[in-house]
């Protein structure tokens, strides 16, 4: 009837009305609480990030609480009798790592020398850690990553959002995906990435860089998040652009801000290759030329991954135009620890994982695991011989193909 149509459309434009008050509410909403920081990583670049996020939370108090918890791989350690705090009735025997960096402010083990602000809180629980945190920073090697998100299974607030500050990509039978994705993926949140020509010790020194962060949530349901992304409450100061690079940005440490996460987190990836490369090519003693060189083909292969596997979402300007692209290449390949171990390796003529170990004090090079990841998944398509440089590396550390090779190993044919 006329009256039942007409008291159908009524509710109709009533809920409309609604929604639309609803929404116009929480754009007008002034957010009431703050976002929480936590850095999951305490290496040698997880304590440099996390001292310039807690310069950066101090420094904004409207957007963010001072305090921010970073999450330490507990382990015992002994303060050398040279450090200045050293005091034989204290510090005798070897002690936790949290304990020590909490009291000295330092990253005594992975960041020496450095001053930490005094808001960063050293935590070993990860879950503590992480559990109300509306913002979460990844930094650890990529070995770990698969056990942390093993520990932090329903950890984590679903709107939470993350940036991943590692370097490797995540190969498994089933394929290839960004660190950032697979941290998504596991844990249920959005993840986007931070990389660029960042030395840890340098940027921790305060001496000027340019890093890159990517980030570009989805708007609604995808494969990795079904029921799309748990909205960020309107009480809490809106995650975007502008937000991440209050963050991150220092004077010292100038963040561009772009969408491209694929490229972001590619460039970070495979220059770790490339710079084991270049310190073959040191090693020898070939000279700046034949390292030019070897830069020049793992900038093209490097470009040429992004394009072959990640097409959709990939910008080739990202690896020429960003710091995260040709500028990370160009610092690794010169003082990274991936160019001295590979350097040290042929100086010494010892295996590159007896030289980790006995010249990184517990870092971990990312470029032997990534060489050989890659590896595997190129062998796995037939695909080895579109990326000599990349495939040379691999059998150079296997020991299957010498360094001296490497001029025909990546000749154009
Ligand atoms: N160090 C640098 O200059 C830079 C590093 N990166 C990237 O940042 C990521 C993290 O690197 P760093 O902080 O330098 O780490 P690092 O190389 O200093 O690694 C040591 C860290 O691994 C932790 N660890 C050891 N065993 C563990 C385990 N079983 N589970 C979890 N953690 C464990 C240690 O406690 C320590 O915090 C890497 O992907 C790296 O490529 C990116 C830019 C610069
Ligand atoms: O990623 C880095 C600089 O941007 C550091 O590289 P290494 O891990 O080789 O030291």
């Amino acid at each position: 009837t006329s009256t039942s149509t007409g008291s159908a459309i009524a509710s109709r434009r009533l809920a409309q009305l609604s929604r639309t008050l609803a929404s116009s509410a929480k754009m007008l909403t002034t957010p009431t609480q703050k976002h929480r920081v936590t850095v999951v990583g305490s290496g040698n670049w997880g304590s440099a990030i996390a001292k310039i996020v807690a310069e950066n939370t101090k420094a904004n108090p409207e957007l963010f609480h001072p305090e921010v918890k970073m999450w330490v791989y507990e382990e015992k350690y002994q303060l050398p009798s040279t450090h200045p705090a050293y005091d034989p009735a204290k510090h005798a025997e070897p002690e936790k790592l949290t304990a020590l960096i909490n009291s000295l402010h330092e990253n005594v083990k992975y960041l020496p020398s450095i001053p930490l602000p005094d808001n960063i809180i050293a935590t070993p629980d990860i879950c503590d850690a992480a559990s109300d945190a509306t913002l979460l920073v990844f930094n650890v090697p990529h070995q770990f990553v698969s056990s942390i998100c093993n520990q932090l299974n329903g950890t984590c607030l679903q709107y939470a959002r993350a940036i991943s500050c590692i370097k490797g990509v995540d190969v498994s039978p089933e394929g290839i995906s960004l660190f950032s994705d697979t941290i998504g993926r596991r844990l249920g949140i959005y993840c986007g990435a931070l990389s660029g020509a960042n030395i840890a010790n340098e940027v921790a020194a305060e001496k000027f860089s340019e890093t890159t962060i990517a980030y570009n949530p989805p708007t609604g349901p995808t494969k990795d998040y079904p029921n799309g992304l748990e909205e960020v409450p309107g009480e809490l100061p809106a995650v975007d652009h502008t937000l991440f690079k209050t963050l991150f940005h220092r004077p010292y440490f100038h963040v561009r801000v772009v969408s491209d996460v694929a490229g972001v987190s590619l460039g970070g990836a495979l220059k770790n290759i490339v710079a084991i490369a270049a310190g073959f090519v040191d090693g020898l003693g070939w000279g700046d030329n034949a390292k030019a060189a070897v830069m020049r083909v793992g900038l093209l292969e490097m470009r040429k991954f992004g394009k072959m596997f990640f097409s959709e979402s990939c910008k080739s300007a990202t690896f020429t135009e960003e710091s995260c692209g040709v500028a990370d290449l160009i610092t690794s390949c010169n003082g990274g620890r991936n160019h001295k171990c590979a350097k040290l390796s042929i100086q010494k003529n010892k295996p590159i994982e007896e030289i980790e170990a006995e010249e990184l004090n517990g870092q971990k090079l990312q470029g032997t695991s990534t060489a050989s990841e890659v590896n595997e998944y190129l062998k796995r398509r037939g695909l080895e011989a579109e990326f000599p440089l990349f495939t040379a590396v691999h059998q150079i550390l296997k020991g299957e193909k010498k360094v001296e090779h490497l001029p025909e190993l990546i000749e154009r044919v």
